[in-house]
């Protein structure tokens, strides 16, 4: 059997920090913590209120997720940021990534001062958060260009149908195409059509607002989504970006292949039954405009 004596030990040595806080955010003890790598001693804490420790905004939502631990009586598990700005009495100009935790709550069965205590144990998942961004990034992002990939496309799409349906707030669709990108690729190389692949991107991250999307649907093709954007608007611009691109493609043109961009426009409309439908009529008209003699933006 561990005597009680021994448990003292036993709690020190824990790695990650438990702290026991009351219902009204008192630190009534804290114990383990002992991974250094993570953690600072938190025994200065013992005695001081959240509110004296972190920014109110903070210090409520931990009030608050104690409420819930009590109320439920069962485990809560909740990730939270901390960073240089939500703690008190820090110089400024620290370092100002945040550290993330995994909270686990739990609701203890006796009381202190007469007052509901829970069991907070707060784990560093810093690491794991930050692998989670870079994988979420990764799925979402083509290769070559950086720019979004068709998965994301098809994620955000879906959404803004969702607004569209719901609030009828105007959204449009560029579907643009390189032409004449595969004479490029047969006379200069692979390398050269990449370079024109990777300006079109270019061109892309300078010209559009931070609330559009633009991304590499695949091959020579792109879609742009124009949110608060009607049809007449997302031409026009259509038309400006078409004016940008060719400027930058010019360098790679030679004789046989000039190497310019159509364009297809749609906007949702109130019959869409879901993007792909407004989809689908960008791409109907982007093959309209190759069939016209390429170099151009049409409607649908
Ligand atoms: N360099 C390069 N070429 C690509 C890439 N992806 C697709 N392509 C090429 O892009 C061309 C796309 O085909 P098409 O659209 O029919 O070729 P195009 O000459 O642009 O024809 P039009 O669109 O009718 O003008 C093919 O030759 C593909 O090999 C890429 O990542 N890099």
């Amino acid at each position: 059997m561990v005597s009680i004596e021994k448990m003292a030990s036993v709690l020190r040595a824990l790695p990650d920090p438990a702290f026991i806080l009351s219902r009204s955010g008192k630190y009534v003890a804290v114990f383990g913590g002992s991974d250094a790598r993570y953690y600072h001693d938190g025994n200065g804490l013992v005695g001081l209120n959240i509110n004296d420790v972190v920014n109110s905004e903070k210090a409520n939502w931990f009030l608050q997720q104690i409420k819930l631990a009590l109320a439920s009586g069962t485990l809560l598990i909740q990730e939270y940021e901390l960073s240089n700005k939500d703690v008190k009495g820090l110089p400024e100009g620290g370092p100002e990534q945040p550290i993330w935790f995994e909270g686990r709550i739990q609701a203890l069965d006796f009381m202190v001062d007469q007052e509901d205590v829970v069991l907070w144990v707060a784990s560093n998942i810093t690491q794991r958060h930050e692998q989670e961004i870079k994988l979420r990034e990764l799925s979402d992002t083509d290769q070559l260009t950086r720019l979004f990939n068709r998965r994301k496309l098809e994620t955000d799409l879906t959404l803004h149908y969702e607004t569209f349906e719901r609030h009828s707030v105007p959204l449009s669709i560029l579907i643009l195409d390189l032409d004449n990108l595969k004479q490029v690729n047969d006379t200069l190389g692979h390398h050269a059509g990449d370079k024109m692949i990777l300006a079109v991107a270019d061109i892309c991250r300078e010209q559009l607002r931070k609330t559009d999307i633009a991304c590499r649907f695949g091959g020579d093709e792109f879609v742009i989504v124009l949110p608060n954007t009607n049809l007449q608007h997302a031409a026009q611009f259509a038309d400006r970006l078409r004016e940008c691109f060719n400027l930058a493609l010019q360098h790679f043109s030679f004789d046989g292949a000039e190497v310019t961009v159509s364009i297809g426009v749609s906007t949702m409309l109130p019959t869409d039954r879901s993007y792909e439908d407004t989809l689908k009529r960008a791409d109907n008209v982007l093959y309209k405009a190759k069939r016209n003699g390429k170099n151009q933006v049409v409607s649908a």
